[in-house]
């Protein structure tokens, strides 16, 4: 029996497709489960047609409705055609002849190249090639080349190449499995790391075969492309990806990530980073549909992260990867703070951030302590909750490890009366403070014991030593016990910790994504140039750095729109403008997110939006937002979630970094570092959120970040 699979180039135009041509496409699966191949040639509405001047025979079209076809791989023999894009009928046929199949001798996977676009940009870079000894790819060997899978034809187009840029110009054209290959390499891997981290992982993602590869055998070689096509068999199975194009990675969960979230077993915990959109999230809810599957009675999961809409997230995407609700139901999925919360079980209030400072001054007052408020705080959160520090000779006599400040021991009795102060006048007001309340909880269960046979981490860089206590403290120390995620580029909250100094080890346990599958590249790169240069400590380990090495995007698109307005006003303008002209291009409001510093600025983009008659809804952790209008949220609430277009407003000097968010480096040098980087990585969150089109926009004089990352024009 016929079927048709499909392709992810195919699955990576789902979010833009119209219902009427996501309806086509189900009938034309629905035809070939149902036709013979004979019938599926003859039938009328189908139309399988061969196109005249294909570069490949292999290369078909159907049709998918009035005025859109499919184009699709049709191999000699078997059955199994492949859907690998839908698009308007001349654009179709035209991106169609230009295709060229083929199997890779080493993945043995099938590859798609654009082998028209290909012929035409080689002899042109070829005639502008320095001598061979200067060219991109100079130090690896053919020889090596081809044992990574590179071809004759691929071989002498990479050969032609002389830096990174031009291999950006070829890559979306270069067979999928090659590109990535050729991609790493220039990163500046070796070629043995791209035999192990990629190459040979691809390979253990399909059934071991050690026969010599038939080049021409498609049926067989679809079948063993698992990493790229989806063989899809039931009608709800298809309904479920046509509806939720978000649910599409599913099916394709990368070599390198399935790695990670399905190995059979990790000795203690187990740790993933990588940038923004490179799947951690996903990686982590595949992690707990693994954990699920063993169980033992009794055993729960613990799926946390840093905040409330956050949490949302997880439970809707845990509910697309788990279906049976009896096993969800064995998953608690809650932030940090709110498990603390049910662990201590007070009814204590939690303060709220505009309360402390008063709170500190009026501690302060009482004891006669004559420093700042921000300094308590800080020295509070940094250095007794941090270490865990219970009494005054503890305080005394304790090392104030990444403070900027000095503070003899003998001014240390003063500050730790204060603090005491402090926590006793919250306690005897009904109050607490969060971070105090995971040190208590955490407390508890090192007496009382752990709740969790595992747990599982989402967004980790933001979490403090005194909640990773907590959740040490949570899961028995046995394998399984911690599966972490996070990405230190993304710490936008003022806790710097790494795994090591609380105890958590998870050397040899360690993974990278590079590969992001939100943004484009145009987006992904432009946003990058707002970190380089600035050194970021690794989340296991705060004595080696972090780098965005090798980090890429497969997707191309058009590149951010950066605007400087004269005004306030003239800055909202341009807004509801873009926001109309995205509307316009066929996308929904609730596709697109707005983000500002400020709740103000929300307040008014909200508001600017809604008189200019397009839905607006403010995003809040607590509470659901309208998911038919365009979100509007702070850069803090946007962490961790995605739009497939994204403005990102009031982007000026004097809003990023936010002077009040900065520790003046005469009060704390290390700190005021820090808050700057905090700062700078808010701006990187809000613009990496964006999948498709990204606005940037300030008015008067824009921040600081963007002069420096080169951005400071109206464009
Ligand atoms: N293998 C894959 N194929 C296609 N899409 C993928 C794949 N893995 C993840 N995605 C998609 O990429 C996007 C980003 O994934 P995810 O949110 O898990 O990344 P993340 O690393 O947690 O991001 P961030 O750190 O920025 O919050 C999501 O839309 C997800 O569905």
């Amino acid at each position: 029996m016929p079927h048709l699979a499909f392709d992810i180039g195919f699955c990576a135009q789902l979010g833009k497709l119209q219902g009427s041509v996501k309806q086509g496409v189900f009938d034309a699966w629905e035809k070939f489960e149902r036709l013979t191949l004979d019938q599926l040639f003859k039938d009328p509405g189908l139309k399988l047609e061969s196109l005249k001047r294909a570069r490949d025979p292999h290369i078909r079209t159907i049709r998918i409705d009035q005025g859109t076809r499919g184009v699709v791989l049709a191999p000699d023999s078997g059955d199994t055609y492949v859907l690998l894009r839908v698009m308007p009928h001349d654009k179709a046929i035209d991106w169609a002849v230009k295709q060229k199949a083929s199997i890779n001798t080493v993945t043995r996977a099938v590859e798609i190249r654009d082998i028209a676009m290909l012929d035409e940009l080689t002899p042109v870079y070829e005639s502008i090639a320095p001598t061979p000894d200067r060219r991109l790819f100079a130090k690896v060997s053919d020889g090596d080349l081809a044992a990574l899978g590179i071809d004759e034809t691929t071989l002498r187009q990479a050969r032609a190449l002389t830096d990174p840029e031009q291999l950006e110009v070829f890559a979306p054209y270069f067979p999928q499995d090659q590109r990535e290959v050729l991609e790493y390499l220039a990163a500046g891997f070796t070629v043995e790391e791209v035999w192990r981290d990629v190459v040979s992982i691809g390979l253990a993602a399909a059934p071991a075969d050690t026969t010599p590869v038939d080049t021409g055998d498609f049926a067989t070689a679809i079948h063993r492309t698992r990493t790229r096509i989806a063989l899809v068999t039931a009608s709800e199975e298809l309904r479920d990806i046509l509806d939720k194009p978000f649910a599409a990675w599913r099916v394709f969960l990368h070599p390198s990530q399935h790695k990670v979230a399905y190995r059979a077993s990790y000795s203690g915990p187990a740790q993933v980073t990588g940038g923004p959109g490179t799947g951690k999230t996903v990686v982590a809810l595949h992690r707990v549909r693994h954990l699920l599957g063993y169980l033992r009675d009794g055993d729960r999961i613990l799926l946390t992260t840093y905040t409330n809409t956050l949490v949302g997230a997880l439970r809707t995407g845990l509910a697309t990867l788990v279906e049976d609700e009896a096993l969800r139901d064995r998953v608690d999925i809650m932030t940090v703070d709110a498990f603390a919360g049910r662990i201590v079980s007070t009814s204590r209030r939690p303060l709220r951030g505009s309360e402390e400072e008063t709170r500190w001054a009026q501690a302060a007052k009482a004891t006669g302590f004559t420093g700042t408020a921000q300094f308590l705080g800080q020295e509070y959160k940094h250095v007794v909750l941090a270490q865990n520090l219970r009494t005054l000779k503890e305080y005394e006599g304790c090392e104030r490890r990444g403070r900027g400040s000095g503070l003899p021991t003998s001014a240390r009795a003063l500050v730790w009366r204060t603090i005491e102060e402090f926590t006793h006048r919250l306690t005897s007001d009904g109050l607490r403070t969060y971070l105090g309340t995971c040190a208590e909880a955490a407390d508890l269960l090192e007496a009382d014991g752990p709740r969790y046979r595992h747990v599982v981490v989402d967004e980790a860089q933001d979490l403090h030593p005194a909640q990773w206590r907590l959740l040490r403290a949570a899961a028995p120390a046995r394998p399984d016990d911690l599966f972490i995620a996070g990405d230190p580029h993304q710490r936008i909250y003022d806790s710097k910790v790494s795994l090591k100094a609380v105890g958590i080890k998870v050397a040899g346990r360690s993974a990278k994504m590079r590969k992001n599958y939100r943004s484009t590249h145009e987006i992904l790169s432009w946003s990058t140039a707002l970190l380089v240069g600035r050194p970021f400590e690794q989340l296991a380990d705060d004595a080696a750095n972090e780098t965005l090495l090798g980090y890429r995007s497969a997707l191309h698109g058009k590149g951010p729109e950066a605007y400087g307005a004269e005004s306030e006003e003239a800055e909202l303008d341009a807004l509801v403008a873009r926001v109309r002209s995205w509307l316009d291009s066929g996308i929904s409001p609730g596709e697109l997110g707005v983000s500002a510093r400020f709740n103000k600025n929300c307040d008014k983009a909200v508001q600017r939006l809604k008189a200019a008659g397009i839905p607006a809804s403010r995003l809040r952790g607590d509470v659901p937002s309208d998911a038919d209008a365009v979100q509007v949220g702070t850069m803090h609430s946007f962490k961790g979630l995605e739009f497939r277009c994204v403005a990102v407003i009031g982007v000026s000097e004097g809003a990023l970094p936010y002077p009040r968010a900065v520790t003046p480096a005469d009060i704390d040098r290390l700190q005021h570092e820090s808050d700057l980087l905090a700062e700078r990585c808010l701006l990187f969150v809000a613009c990496t959120r964006a999948r498709d089109g990204l606005h940037v926009s300030w008015s008067g004089t824009p921040s600081e970040f963007l002069v420096e990352a080169g951005v400071s024009q109206a464009s």
